[in-house]
Formats: C-alpha cells, sequence, structure tokens
C-alpha cells in the first residue's frame, strides 16, 4: 500500500496535474494507495503524522509535491525506521530531486518507486530555536539564516513567481528578488560556534546556510560537493563583502565558485551555533518558519529511507 500526499497547488497547479497522470497509471496497474491533498500550509505535516499514526509496521510514503511539501512531510515523521519515502517532484525549484536525480517525468519517477532499484539512507537537518515559543524544523536539503531566508521569505509572498510558475520559469523568481534585494541588505554580526567550539565573531554577515544537498533556490550550488549521506552540514559563510562583491558573487553561486571568493567561507560540521545581533529571517527548504536571532543546526545522519 502506498500513501500519496500530494500539493496540488505546488508550482502553480502542476501539483493536480502530475496527480491525474499518477493517479491513472496507479489505477491502470491495480495498485493499493491512499491519497490526501494538502489544503493549506503545515497541512502536509499533518497528514504524514496521521498515515504514521494510523498504519502498522513501514509505511510507504509518496510526496508529490516541491521541496517544501517534502519539508512538511519530514516535520511529520517522529520515526524514520519505519518510514520509506518517495518523491515525485513537482515544485518550481526541486533542489532535492536534482540533488538525487530523481526524473521529473512523473510517470518515470512513479515507475522507479513502484519498482525500485535502489533504497539509499539520507542525512536530514534540524534547526533549533533558542526562542522559547518557536518549536525545532527539520529539512531535508537545506537551510540559512540572512539574505537568503530574506530571498525565500518575498519569494514566497510573489504573484510574479505563480506567473511565472505557468511557463515553466518560477525559479527565475529567485534570481531576480536576490538581485533586487543585494541594493537593500541589512547584514547581520554574528558569534559563530561549530561543533561546540567559537569559530569567531562576523561582521558584516551576508549569509550562513546549513546545506545537506548541494542546492538552494532553484539550483544555486551554495554547497558544492554537499554530500547528503555523510552525516555532516556543508557550511557556507559569507561575510564582509561590499554590495558591489555581492552583486559579482550572486552569478558565480550557480557553479558552486563562491567558495573560492575571499569572504565566504565553506566547511563541514556536525553542528553549528549561531547567534546575531538580532532577529533575522532563517529558511528551511525554502520556508520560513520564522525570524529568529540565536539558532541552532545539527545533522542528524542517515535516518531517511529514500528510494530513488
Ligand atoms: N492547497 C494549497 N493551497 C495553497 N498553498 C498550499 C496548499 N497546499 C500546500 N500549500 C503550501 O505550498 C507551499 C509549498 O509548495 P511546494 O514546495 O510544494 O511547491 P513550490 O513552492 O512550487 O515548489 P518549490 O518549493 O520546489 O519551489 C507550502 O508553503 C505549503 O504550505
Amino acid at each position: 500500500m502506498y500513501h500519496f500526499i500530494i500539493n496540488p497547488k505546488s508550482s502553480s497547479g502542476k501539483g493536480i496535474r502530475y496527480w491525474w497522470t499518477v493517479k491513472k497509471e496507479l489505477d491502470r496497474q491495480n495498485i493499493e494507495y491512499t491519497a490526501d491533498m494538502t489544503h493549506h500550509e503545515g497541512h502536509a505535516t499533518e497528514l504524514a503524522r496521521k498515515i504514521c499514526l494510523q498504519y502498522i509496521g513501514i509505511k510507504n510514503i509518496v510526496v508529490l509535491g516541491g521541496d517544501g511539501t517534502l519539508n512538511e512531510v519530514l516535520n511529520g515523521i517522529d520515526n524514520f525506521d519505519e518510514v520509506l519515502l518517495g518523491y515525485i517532484p513537482s515544485g518550481s525549484s526541486n533542489d532535492l530531486a536534482r540533488s538525487l536525480n530523481i526524473p521529473k517525468d512523473p510517470i518515470k519517477a512513479l515507475s522507479n518507486i513502484l519498482k525500485p532499484k535502489k533504497f539509499v539512507y539520507l542525512d536530514y537537518g534540524e534547526m533549533f530555536f533558542k526562542e522559547k515559543d518557536l518549536k525545532s524544523r527539520k529539512f531535508g536539503c537545506s537551510s540559512g539564516i540572512g539574505y537568503d531566508a530574506n530571498v525565500c521569505v518575498e519569494v514566497q509572498s510573489s504573484e510574479l513567481k505563480k506567473k511565472l510558475n505557468r511557463f515553466g520559469a518560477g525559479k527565475l523568481i529567485y534570481l531576480a528578488i536576490a538581485i533586487k534585494q543585494v541594493l537593500g541588505i541589512d547584514f547581520l554580526n554574528a558569534t559563530v560556534i561549530v561543533d561546540g567550539i567559537k569559530k569567531g565573531t562576523y561582521k558584516n554577515v551576508l549569509l550562513i546556510s546549513g546545506m545537506i544537498h548541494p542546492f538552494e533556490g532553484g539550483g544555486l550550488k551554495m554547497a558544492p560537493g554537499a554530500d547528503p549521506a555523510d552525516g555532516k552540514l556543508s557550511v557556507c559563510l559569507v561575510h564582509g563583502l561590499s554590495r558591489i562583491l555581492i552583486l559579482l558573487l550572486l552569478p558565480t553561486i550557480i557553479f558552486g565558485k563562491h567558495i573560492h571568493i575571499k569572504g565566504v567561507e565553506y566547511f563541514k560540521c556536525s553542528n553549528i551555533e549561531i547567534i546575531a545581533d538580532r532577529k533575522a529571517a532563517v529558511h528551511t527548504d525554502g520556508e520560513t518558519p520564522a525570524f529568529s536571532s540565536h539558532i541552532a543546526i545539527r545533522c542528524v545522519p542517515r535516518k531517511i529511507r529514500m528510494i530513488i
């Protein structure tokens, strides 16, 4: 039995169109399944939790949506040992699918799930907030504080994204907003503690990303060489750059070349703590759950069992 969690609105309606295609194929092959559509933010978390409580033994949960929907599902799973995850990407960014080479074609992605050739055990990340009222957030692909999270905040409320999605160009919005936001950057000052040891206090921090997979923002290679099964976060810390240098830096991220630029620190670790001088936007898989001034991010090694 397969349990499908579908975001019909992912990539401005691509989700529902992909689901019709997938459903037809499931019915044609007489596959047993349940299907739940998400109706609002946070719903995929509730649905995943419900499936985990309702069914005994290993649960085959298949997510049809974007990175944000997959993120919500991860946050609804408490016991990863009892879940086998499949993923049919229908978002606008699809950064996790890009990293794992999951087919873009929903029928090909489905047939890999129905006749699995390969399982992988993947790390996930978890972000903790020192503010008492904020719950921790798991993430599958990327996280960050500062500029990249601010871009996500603006992308999420963007009407232009919906329009561009209709032409299959939704991810262009990340680039457009990223360039626009350079003009109004509000830098942070932050103390960074890596695996329990103080690394330093940094002025004019642009962003600090904690990555499991290489990509964020629809294919930006923030963490080249990130290995989702090495039990480590790949961290990119950018500080002390002028606005002009930041504008020059942005295109280099597409190819992952930014890590060679002065002002960019790139390293791996198990956990990182960031104490900023004020609250700033954070993101987990492009979703923006909070503004925080003090976060910790850890890597939980090889917990997600996924069909690819
Ligand atoms: N029925 C719905 N109507 C509106 N929004 C929804 C619905 N179901 C889920 N959502 C919201 O959609 C967002 C996630 O979308 P998702 O990541 O699947 O697609 P995307 O944004 O197009 O892709 P990507 O994250 O890869 O860019 C989440 O914020 C989620 O809460």
